[in-house]
């Protein structure tokens, strides 16, 4: 479904953090980057996501080349792929079931940005809530939420525009270990049941290994490491941590 072949990320005035990265995603994966910090984790979900521009690469999405996207294209990838950021930005004066809706913008922008919403996409806007768990919260103030259910409000905020890659970065960072696994049980779900490709950012490998369906680790702006997940051997740690 999407291929990239050799992309590299060089900032300015001559950093070069991603180098030569290839890979393919198939749909239904729900792949977990791991690696050192400052190793380009961020950096790759950005790029991969289009929040960032492309040094070199090539980009191949449901069998076109779309490295340099037209105006149409650029909507099809703003709509497809959902970035979720480690700290997701939400309106915490408004309720959960606002911030879900304000995902829509891609959908009916004028009519979400003048806060004009219809009764169906409130509904439609609590179904994604109760996906994540929390539907008895659609009325509370963002603001009124715990750090975990902000984080799942901001994937149900992410999830209503149907993407097919949601990619996320850090998407349990700071939460309990209740909230990480409800969290990370979701995304496994959402792959499972939608087909979804989900590509995030996990610091602790243990997690990697029990939700993910495939691992890939990053070391110095490489994916050095690329395998179905399964608990890695002190080899293959070495490889993308360099100590443990
Ligand atoms: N906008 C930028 N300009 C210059 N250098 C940058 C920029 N963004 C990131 N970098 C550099 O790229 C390298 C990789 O950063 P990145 O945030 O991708 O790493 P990471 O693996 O996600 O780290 P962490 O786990 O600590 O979040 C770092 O050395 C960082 O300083």
């Amino acid at each position: 479904m999407l291929t990239v072949r050799n992309l590299s990320k060089v900032f300015p005035p001559d950093i070069g953090v991603l180098s030569q990265i290839s890979f393919q995603v198939d749909p239904g994966e729900f792949i977990a980057v791991i690696g050192s910090s400052g190793s380009g984790k961020t950096t790759l979900l950005r790029c991969i996501s289009h929040q960032e521009k492309w040094t070199t690469g090539q980009l191949i999405y449901q069998s076109k080349d779309i490295t340099k996207p037209n105006l149409w294209e650029r909507f099809k990838l703003g709509r497809d792929f959902a970035y979720l950021e480690e700290k997701p930005v939400l309106n915490r004066n408004k309720s959960a079931v606002k911030n879900v809706l304000s995902g829509k913008i891609y959908k009916a922008p004028l009519r979400i940005l003048a806060g004009l919403t219809s009764r169906d996409e409130h509904v439609d806007s609590m179904d994604y809530l109760e996906k994540v768990g929390l539907l008895d919260k659609g009325e509370r103030k963002v603001g009124e939420l715990s750090g975990g259910e902000r984080q799942r409000v901001a994937i149900a905020k992410a999830l209503i525009l149907g993407p097919k890659v949601l990619v996320a970065d850090e998407p349990v960072s700071g939460l309990d270990p209740k909230s990480t696994e409800y969290i990370l049980q979701d995304l496994k779900s959402l792959c499972k049941d939608r087909n979804m490709s989900v590509i995030a950012t996990l610091h602790n490998v243990e997690l990697a290994e029990r939700f993910a369906t495939r691992i890939w680790g990053v070391s110095e702006g490489r994916i050095v490491l690329d395998i179905p997940a399964r608990p890695l051997s002190l080899k293959e740690k070495m490889l993308v941590f360099g100590t443990i």
